[in-house]
């Protein structure tokens, strides 16, 4: 083919580059570049830990779900002055005592103290007035004719809560690198802060490949529907990206030189691309990494499905950008996204490594004889299950799954432990 504009010409110069086809997946080692499935989500964590962090200054509501980038001290006393826990009374002294009129409120300004054998109604959260021994509830005291009797014997400083109780100003409550959780908003507010200073979460741009693909309808005369936009970007939300846009790229020359425009000028820190991974005559994501100078990290990985699965760095280790290649099975592409795109997410955002855990499994599951499979299972209250319809291409089973089982080469019997990855919304680890 002679190429008839710019966009042909950049494919053709590209495709010339190319001087290999990505790791040969039809082989039972999935390739002999295809690294073993742990080191791959290593590598992929290393290469987001290399990158030089970014800050960034947000509002509180803001921050949920990033990771504080200094530490977070008080700025105030905790609680901030002398707070009454009940609704009751505060009193002074052994009672009875004589009943003062009116009532100490929360958020009312300084209160009268208050003399030896007076009583004076006040509500939780409210200033305790000075010279205050004792706080009564309502329900252990009773008052007639102008005087309050206790019910039962009354401690000295009951039911007061003491400034400074739960810090004092410039304490310590979390060190740097704690994630930015509902309740870290909270206490970070009851601190005094207005704003916190964060690893920004890392931007993404997907770019999902293939002529095939419709938007909207049935599927039709060889057409397919396109199920990885509506999947991916709240997926890679979930994994604590800032998805910048979702765009669909042909499979043509034009569709290839945009790809390579994109792997060479977008902003974002991390580029997802879906299909066009592995060796076919339209499968463009190899050659045009190679066209761009990007450095393959992982070239495929030995794991079912997913095994065409790529990451690439743009640029130098502290500041270059990323290319995470799902391949376009759709289950494969959920498992490039759980083996690549969420450690090198998770570092990116300064995050620490998920957490691992294991489940036995219910029943015997084959396993590949070289690679690691990764089954859509349910989680009951003892077992991993797995799920049907776990083919590369379907994704019946991971729509009905609570995580994906990591099944060791060569199967797992019935009742073996294996390690468990969550599905984002089932473990509600991240606050989007
Ligand atoms: N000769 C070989 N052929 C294939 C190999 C191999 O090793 N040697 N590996 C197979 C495996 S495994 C996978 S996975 C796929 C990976 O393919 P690509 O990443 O190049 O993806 P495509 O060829 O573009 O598409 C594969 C498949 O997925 C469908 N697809 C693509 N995008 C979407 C989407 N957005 N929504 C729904 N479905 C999508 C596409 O129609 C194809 O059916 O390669 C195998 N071939
Ligand atoms: O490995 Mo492919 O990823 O089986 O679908």
């Amino acid at each position: 083919m002679t190429p008839t504009n710019s966009a042909e010409q950049a494919l053709e110069e590209a495709l010339a580059l190319v001087s290999r086809t990505p790791g040969s997946g039809g082989d039972d080692t999935g390739g002999h570049r295809a690294v073993a499935w742990p080191r791959a989500r290593d590598v992929a964590a290393r290469a987001g830990a290399g990158v030089r962090a970014r800050t960034h200054d947000v509002p509180l509501a803001g921050a949920l779900g990033e990771v504080l980038e200094a530490s977070l001290e008080a700025l105030t006393d905790l609680p901030s002055f002398d707070t009454s826990a009940m609704d009751g009374w505060a009193v002074a002294g052994p009672g009875p005592w004589h009943v003062r009129e009116g009532d100490v409120l929360a958020g009312s300004g300084r209160p009268e103290p208050i003399a030896d054998g007076e009583a004076v109604r006040i509500a939780t959260g409210a200033r305790i007035p000075a010279d205050t021994t004792a706080v009564i509830r309502s329900e252990h005291c009773r008052e007639t004719g102008g005087q309050l009797f206790a019910d039962r014997p009354v401690a000295t400083g009951q039911d007061i809560r003491p400034r400074g109780q739960e810090c004092r100003s410039g304490d310590l409550l979390l060190p740097a690198g704690s994630l930015v959780t509902p309740a870290v908003l909270g206490l970070a507010a009851a601190a005094g802060y207005d704003g916190l200073t964060t690893r920004p979460r890392p931007r993404v741009e997907i770019l999902v490949l293939g002529d095939e693909l419709l938007t909207e309808g049935r599927p039709h005369d060889g057409l397919i529907r396109d199920a990885l936009s509506p999947m991916l970007a709240p997926w890679l939300a979930r994994l604590g990206a800032e998805v910048t846009a979702t765009r669909t790229l042909g499979d043509d020359p034009a569709g290839a030189a945009a790809l390579l425009e994109a792997v060479t000028t977008s902003t974002a820190d991390v580029l997802v691309t879906t299909g066009g991974t592995a060796s076919g005559p339209v499968d463009h994501v190899h050659p045009v990494l190679e066209k761009a100078g990007a450095r393959l990290l992982v070239d495929g990985v030995a794991v079912r499905p997913g095994h065409p699965m790529l990451l690439a760095r743009i640029g130098d280790a502290a500041d270059g950008r990323h290319v995470v290649g799902l391949p376009g099975n759709p289950l494969a592409a959920v498992s490039g996204l759980l083996t690549l795109a969420e450690p090198l997410l998770r570092a990116l955002a300064g995050r620490r490594p998920r957490p691992r855990y294991t489940a036995p499994v219910q029943g015997d599951v084959p396993g590949h004889p070289y690679d690691t499979r990764l089954v859509p299972v349910r989680l009951d209250d003892e077992h991993a299950v797995p799920l049907r319809y776990h083919g590369p291409a379907m994704l019946r089973g991971v729509a009905a799954a609570d995580a994906l089982a990591v099944v060791p080469p060569k199967g797992a019997r019935s009742g073996q432990e294996l390690e468990v990855l969550d599905l984002p919304w089932a473990s509600g680890g991240c606050f989007t």
